[in-house]
């Protein structure tokens, strides 16, 4: 296991380009599998996860040329099917989340698929309801075998119909257009979900023949066709990084423009950290964030003590509310977090308390946050990194911190954050990884 040993107290500045989009690119990646024809991708994330589920496709057969700078080509046209059956299939799917998503295609394709639990965070019930659901109603079988913990579905020939989610799942969503893109007839998919991870694969795959309307709405419908294409596609600039630059930019009162943000697909988050007090200015497609002495939390209008809490796409992500957490512990003012998506994403927070920060858990979804408006700044110590977006809030926690702070486990946070070290570095971070 890696760490970082973290100086803290330094200002940063300079310029820094987010890195393509991680979870759009998991579920992009997966989607190769569904044409035999070559799928070339630009802006591929050089993660952990990204990189484990492009190692589970070229296991499985599929042709995987690296063409240089974030692009790689994929040809999905000897897929090996019985790969699946093996042992090693399973740990390597199961390391990751985005894994889960190889089952839609392989459904469309092959009419079956199998998949060990998924990994990822561990941040509470994580359940598929959605997804196998989902391939039911579309005509395939489903079947949970205890012993093994495998989940296999199968289906001759999936069928088009209505369906009305319970959760807009992202990943569930992704999941059953892409088996629903080759099922015959029409599909309609209501309380869809449809953040721009997902906006981006249907449009990819209307490029690659399929045809998707409703697109960036919650009710998509499918006309099924025979078979798809080859395309190219380019990741949208990681918004979850975006953000935390933000908040690390004035945690630390640094000044940092963030490049080529896709403004336009950011949704409510510039927003949400301006009523944190951060300010910024939108330089053409650029997030230009000035170094601040203070940021001042808005109340509500009516003077009550702000909430930030997430909800589905169009409301806010759930994997900035780490972020927001911990920028609020330098704040003027008090701000009540709440995680409604996940039970047990807040429990970082002892280590924040541990380093100085007012936080209290009301629950394991809400914290309550008395920013210090800096007249007491953080102290370094010795930590662990829980999940991706923890390790990245405790990141910057310590990057502001008085002395050196130690983060274990950030093979976390490279899951994530591509070479978070070296480019945080290059903006004047005293980061070592060890
Ligand atoms: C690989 C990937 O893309 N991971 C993202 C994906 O995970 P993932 O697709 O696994 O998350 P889901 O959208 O399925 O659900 C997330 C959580 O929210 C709950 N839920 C969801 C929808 C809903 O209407 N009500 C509700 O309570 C679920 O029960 C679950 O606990 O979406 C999550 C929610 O944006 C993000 O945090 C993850 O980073
Ligand atoms: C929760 C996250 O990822 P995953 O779904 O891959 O665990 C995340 O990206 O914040």
């Amino acid at each position: 296991m890696a760490s970082f040993v973290i100086e803290g107290g330094t200002k940063l500045n300079g310029e820094i380009t987010p890195q393509g989009a991680k979870n759009e690119a998991l579920q992009i990646l997966c989607a190769v599998l569904i044409t035999s024809e070559p799928v070339t991708l630009h802006k591929v994330p050089d993660i952990r996860d990204v990189n484990k589920l492009i190692e589970l496709l070229g296991a499985m057969g599929v042709e995987v040329q690296f063409l240089g700078v974030e692009s790689y080509r994929f040809c999905a046209k000897n897929v090996n099917i019985d790969y699946l059956e093996t042992e090693e299939f399973r740990t390597k799917a199961s390391s990751l989340r985005g894994s889960v998503m190889i089952l839609g295609p392989l459904l469309a394709r092959f009419g079956k698929a199998k998949i060990s639990k998924p990994g990822g965070d561990k941040i509470g019930r994580r359940r598929l309801d959605t997804h196998f659901i989902g391939f039911q109603k579309l005509g395939a079988r489903f079947l949970y075998e205890a012993e093994t913990g495998m989940y296999h579905i199968d289906a001759s020939q999936l069928k088009g119909t209505y369906m009305l989610l319970e959760e807009a799942s992202v990943t569930g969503t992704a999941n059953i257009l892409m088996a629903a893109v080759m099922a015959k007839g029409k599909t309609t998919i209501y309380n869809a979900a449809c953040e721009p991870y997902l906006q981006q694969l249907c449009a990819m795959l209307n490029r690659m023949g399929a045809k998707i309307t409703g697109v960036g709405s919650n009710l998509l419908h499918i006309e099924g066709v025979d078979s798809l294409g080859g395309t190219e596609h380019t990741m949208l600039p990681d918004m979850i990084e975006i953000g935390s630059f933000i908040g690390m930019a004035a945690m630390t009162q640094s000044e940092i423009t963030i490049k080529d943000c896709r403004i336009d697909q950011l949704g409510l988050i510039p927003d949400t950290f301006r009523k944190m007090g951060v300010q910024m200015e939108f330089r053409g497609d650029d997030i230009f964030v000035p170094g601040q002495d203070h940021y001042e939390i808005e109340t509500f209008i009516d003077g009550s003590i702000m909430t930030i809490s997430d909800a589905i796409w169009p409301g806010l992500t759930p994997d900035l509310l780490s972020i927001i957490l911990v920028m609020a512990t330098q704040a003027k003012g008090t701000v009540l977090v709440h995680q409604k998506m996940f039970e047990s994403r807040l429990f970082f927070v002892d280590k924040l308390i541990d380093m100085g920060a007012q936080i209290i858990l009301c629950d394991p979804h809400r914290a309550t946050i008395i920013g210090l408006n800096r007249q007491q700044k953080l102290k370094g110590i010795r930590m662990t990194s829980p999940d991706i977006r923890a390790g990245q809030a405790l990141l910057i926690a310590a990057l502001s911190a008085e002395g050196t702070s130690v983060i274990d486990n950030v093979e976390q946070i490279d899951r994530g954050y591509q070479h978070i070290d070296q480019r945080l570095n290059a903006l004047g971070a005293k980061i070592q990884r060890q």
